[in-house]
């Protein structure tokens, strides 16, 4: 028994994204991405499942703000479809795409929802891919184009931007790892690629200065956190390198202006070198007004020799784990929001995702997901802890609103509040959506896991 209570101008929300809940993918001018490319070549998405229909929010936004409303969120994080926009990427804008976003954020505002919108959440469009995609620098160009006629359509709307969300995925994962698209495996075309994103996100915070837009703007990288498992620099040292993969490989050169030299060394002796023009760490290193920050999990790690990219390994510690397989690890959360807060000082940060995959379906019109609510209770303890500790965090959106396209799994991985049907798109309201909403009203809950 203990209550958690949370500042009363805290933000509270909930996030989706493009391609993993609006399907209409083929309708009303919107061209193709990369995950649909991705999502039709066999073996890279399980069952084969893809982002045709999802959740077929394009068709049901209005159900799923109804939702939203009697969920009591603040503030609703979604993507726009960059090929929705541009169906080549650049140049001729697809109206009837562009009138959809203003429905939908219309909608949003209507019901006292503040929208806070994510320009890239993965969806690059193919035309851009097929002349080399994010490893060619003349995307960087598009996204800025893309970025400017977002923020002149939208301006007084949307108040809230985001440029990119986890660009350790779209680069690393994506073009190192493999398991996301475009699924290619090579180290120094995924360094090349995390440059030129964080190039892009600079630029595009640029434009958004000298349009003077009214809002704030920030980027969403995803991090980890990996606990030494002993004393030994050679354990500190590796998790070091692990940690620093998705936080000074992506904060430093925002922050700081210059790319961490433990990691450029590292990557150095890997074979990788940077590729870094003139001018690019200063168009990085633009001021943001916020950091987002998407946690899910983290674990005990130790040095060992040879062993993946950065000479560590994982341990098993019997943490438990949730049905994607990812440690329960909330003092992990507590720990990079912590570190984080030393290395680049009290940054306003919203927590743009956190929350559980377990694949409870729903009986009776019922979903009982006890194991979410645990999840949430312990993250959102978690979370209190790094604000007691001085960690400024201004808001917590929950990852997800909705069940819907978790990538490389299909649909198999649920990570909603609001359970899904994919066969009928009947949308339920899980035993964590009314503990949600209740936590919401209350700024507090009671810590009872
Ligand atoms: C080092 C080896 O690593 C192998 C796998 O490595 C990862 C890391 C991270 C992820 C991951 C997935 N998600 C959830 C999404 N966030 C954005 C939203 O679209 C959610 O669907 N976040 N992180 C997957 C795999």
């Amino acid at each position: 028994m203990a209550i958690i209570e949370f500042p009363k101008d805290m933000k509270w929300g909930a996030a989706t994204a493009s391609y993993q809940v609006e399907g209409g993918a083929f309708e009303d001018g919107r061209g193709a991405s990369i995950w649909d490319t991705f999502s039709r070549t066999p073996g890279k998405v399980l069952n084969g499942d893809n982002g045709d229909v999802a959740c077929d929010t394009y068709h049901r936004y209005e159900e799923d703000i109804k939702l939203m409303k009697e969920l009591g969120i603040d503030s609703y994080r979604f993507s726009v479809a960059w090929p929705r926009i541009f169906p080549n990427g650049r140049g001729e804008v697809n109206q009837p795409g562009v009138d959809f976003y203003h429905r939908f954020v219309d909608t949003l505002l209507e019901n006292g929802i503040e929208p806070m919108c994510t320009l890239y959440h993965w969806d690059l469009p193919q035309a851009l891919q097929d002349e080399g995609g994010w490893a060619n620098r003349s995307t960087i160009d598009a996204f800025v184009e893309y970025s400017e006629f977002m923020f002149k359509e939208f301006q007084g709307k949307i108040k809230n931007w985001i440029t990119l969300n986890e660009p350790w995925c779209v680069s690393f994962l994506s073009n190192f790892i493999g398991e996301h698209a475009p699924g290619n495996k090579d180290l120094q075309l995924a360094t090349d690629i995390s440059h030129h994103l964080m190039v892009a996100h600079g630029r595009s915070v640029k434009a958004f200065r000298t349009l003077k837009i009214d809002g704030q703007i920030g980027y969403a990288p995803n991090v980890t956190w990996k606990e030494p498992f002993s004393n030994k620099q050679e354990d500190i040292d590796a998790c070091k390198r692990e940690v620093g993969w998705f936080v000074e490989w992506f904060m430093d050169p925002v922050f700081k202006g210059s790319y961490p030299q433990f990691m450029v060394d590292w990557f150095e002796s890997k074979g990788v070198k940077m590729n870094i023009q003139d001018g690019d760490l200063q168009d990085i290193s633009q001021p943001i007004d916020f950091l987002g920050i998407n946690y899910y999990t983290g674990n005990v790690a130790r040095y060992k020799e040879n062993s993946g990219l950065f000479d560590s390994e994982d341990l098993d510690m019997n943490y438990e784990r949730t049905d994607i397989g990812w440690p329960i690890y909330p003092e992990g959360f507590y720990k990079v929001l912590t570190y984080i807060t030393e290395l680049y000082g009290q940054v306003p940060i919203y927590i743009t995702e956190n929350g559980a995959c377990y694949n409870d379906e729903a009986e009776n019109g019922r979903v009982k997901d006890q194991r979410r609510i645990t999840y949430l209770q312990l993250h959102l303890a978690a979370l209190k802890r790094s604000m007691d500790s001085g960690v400024n965090i201004k808001g917590y959106l929950t990852w997800s609103l909705m069940d819907n396209f978790e990538w490389a799994f299909g649909y198999s991985m649920r990570f909603g509040i609001v359970h899904v049907d994919f066969r009928t798109l009947v949308r339920t309201k899980k035993d964590s959506y009314y503990w949600y909403k209740q936590t919401l009203e209350n700024g507090w809950f009671d810590l009872t896991y």
